[in-house]
């Protein structure tokens, strides 16, 4: 068995700050966690805990220096491979909140794939200790402290070797941490768990068996509690501490540049490939379908709001106008007298004036004659008569923003589901989704809105299917990209107006000014859109040139933006 259960050397890391000037958040820090050992982690705010904690779960990447964990080598996310034998404790809550109690300790005790009897005998233990709420209690209806237990609960819900805490016990009163503390200890002396723990509490730095003092990213003092006590001759950490900070003051700048001259490069190892597991994947449907079936407005966005907009549509720019008053100046007969010229349905119109041709297209209008241009300006001027034109009415896209911000994610990585994993179980909601929308859109289509499909239907809920899917590639990735729910959404909002627009919906693209006209061949509604049209008024089969380009399209997309989700998740792993 390992001895040394954390071995952390010479750890460098700085964030990008403003105008690319680096400043090292963790200078140089190394220190050794034996197993079955407590260190507790103090230091000022701000000093680097956290940063130290995230790099050792492989969230932040190190500028140098090495960090081994039961003697393998911590890569940048590289963490997953010992999920099971660690359980780590975020700073923020890291919940969601729609979910109960318990719902989110089995998704937690899933990812680690526990059997559920056993899941069931750590839950009734976790929650005696812990004193959490009933276990059909919402995390959003709990207090802060409340919450911060049963993020605790999740941190030990699979039993882990080490434990890896954040300031575990923030917010809770006096009893409840040390009831905390005594399972700590009675668990490090009878089965050997090893905890590292950031705390500002110095009755819990008292407890622990060996302790560390940061400063602005400086380990100044690592010892038994008791051995700092006597070195500073005090008997309050408090004082200790202050005694630390006045005398690394005078050796600081040395300190520093020795260490700066030990730098070296750090390279990033490629993450190995792992076998996808069927559980880790129901495990992720089953909590987005918990969470999902509370979000009512996420499910207004998906399976309503679509429905609404074709409505919407439909009754707006796709009506065909009717009774709108047209005027007409026609040239075709010389000096005609506007009482005897046909009107629409008339029977009159059996001549080969283009006139009548126009009848025959537009029976809607109520024709109204002029002599000449002017006349018809004038009223035209006077709103006497529309210019109207018909629109074809289209398909609204959809696209969600999924809200990664809750910490949920980061700690689902953390507990060892991969990105191929993820991509699995969101193509499978993702496609659920597009199904229910796509049946619905094509049911509301034939039967309310009374579009009379002349071509196959299965064609046209191809269609629909597939710019669906689209729609929701799309939105996944913006969710990605963007840092946060504002950003996200309008950017969204944004791009599916402009595409909307530049793809033939409110407008035929044959309208377009020339220089717009090539964004036809790259933007993902319209050919399909064409294509639809196609199937769906003219009766073109999938082999028709249309029909084939719009497939083409969503299908470029398709690959396109799957390949782009997969780099993109790769690349912002952790948030
Ligand atoms: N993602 C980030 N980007 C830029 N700077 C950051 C980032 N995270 C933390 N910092 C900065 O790094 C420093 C150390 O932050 P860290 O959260 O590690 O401190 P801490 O010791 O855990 O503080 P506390 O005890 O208050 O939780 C702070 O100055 C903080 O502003």
């Amino acid at each position: 068995m390992f001895n040394n259960c954390i071995k952390i050397q010479n750890v460098f890391k700085s964030y990008q700050q403003k105008l690319n000037k680096k400043e090292n958040v963790l200078n140089g820090i190394s220190l050794n966690v034996e197993r079955g050992q407590i260190y507790a982690l103090a230091g000022s705010s701000g000093c680097g805990k956290t940063t130290l904690l995230n790099c050792l779960m492989g969230m932040y990447e190190i500028d140098s220096g090495e960090i081994e964990i039961f003697n393998q080598q911590i890569e940048f996310k590289q963490i997953s491979k010992l999920s099971n034998i660690i359980g780590f404790m975020p700073q923020q809550t890291s919940l969601v909140d729609n979910l109960t109690i318990m719902e989110t300790l089995q998704y937690f005790a899933n990812l680690q794939l526990m059997d559920q009897k056993n899941f069931i005998e750590r839950f009734k233990i976790i929650s005696d200790l812990l004193e959490l709420p009933a276990k059909n209690s919402f995390i959003k209806k709990l207090s802060g402290g409340e919450q911060r237990r049963v993020s605790l609960a999740v941190t030990i819900i699979h039993n882990p070797q080490l434990l890896i805490l954040d300031e575990p016990t923030v917010g809770l009163d006096f009893k409840l941490r040390n009831k905390i503390w005594n399972y700590f200890e009675k668990q490090t002396t009878e089965n050997k768990l090893t905890i590292l723990v950031t705390t500002h509490c110095m009755n819990e730095v008292k407890k622990s068996h060996r302790c560390g003092f940061m400063r602005d990213g400086i380990l100044i003092e690592d010892d038994k509690p008791l051995k700092i006590m006597e070195k500073y001759e005090t008997q309050s950490f408090d004082e200790a501490f202050y005694q630390m900070c006045l005398n690394e003051n005078e050796n600081r700048e040395i300190k520093k540049l020795e260490n700066c001259d030990k730098v070296k490069n750090y390279k990033i190892k490629e993450s190995s490939t792992r076998k996808v597991r069927k559980q880790i994947i129901k495990a992720l449907l089953v909590k987005e379908f918990h969470r999902f079936k509370r979000a009512y407005t996420e499910i207004y966005m998906v399976f309503i709001y679509s429905i609404f907009s074709i409505l919407i549509y439909n009754s707006t720019f796709g009506k065909i106008p009717k009774d709108l008053k047209l005027g007409i100046v026609n040239y075709e007969i010389e000096n005609y007298n506007c009482d005897t010229l046909p009107q629409n349905n008339s029977n009159q119109c059996e001549n080969k004036m283009f006139l009548c041709g126009f009848f025959n297209h537009t029976e809607d209008f109520k024709a109204i004659f002029y002599k000449s241009y002017e006349d018809a300006n004038q009223d035209l001027h006077d709103f006497k008569i529309i210019n109207s034109i018909t629109i074809t009415s289209g398909v609204s896209i959809l696209a969600i923003l999924q809200s990664r911000m809750d910490g949920v994610w980061n700690r689902s990585l953390l507990n060892g589901v991969s990105i191929t994993e993820i991509l699995i179980a969101n193509f499978i909601q993702y496609t659920f989704y597009s199904l229910i929308i796509s049946i619905e859109l094509i049911l509301l289509l034939i039967y309310i809105v009374k579009v009379e499909i002349v071509g196959r239907i299965w064609l046209a809920f191809l269609l629909i299917f597939g710019y669906s899917i689209d729609g929701f590639l799309f939105g996944l990735n913006c969710s990605i990209i963007f840092k946060d729910f504002i950003s996200g959404h309008y950017s969204n909002i944004a791009v599916i107006s402009h595409i909307t627009l530049l793809s033939g919906i409110i407008w035929p693209t044959e309208g377009f000014s020339k220089w717009l006209k090539p964004l036809e061949y790259i933007l993902p509604l319209a050919f399909p859109l064409n294509a639809q049209h196609g199937v769906t008024l003219k009766g073109y089969g999938i082999t028709h040139p249309k029909v084939a380009s719009g497939f083409a399209v969503i299908i470029f997309h398709m690959i396109f933006l799957s390949i782009l989700l997969y780099f993109n998740l790769k690349r912002k792993l952790f948030y």
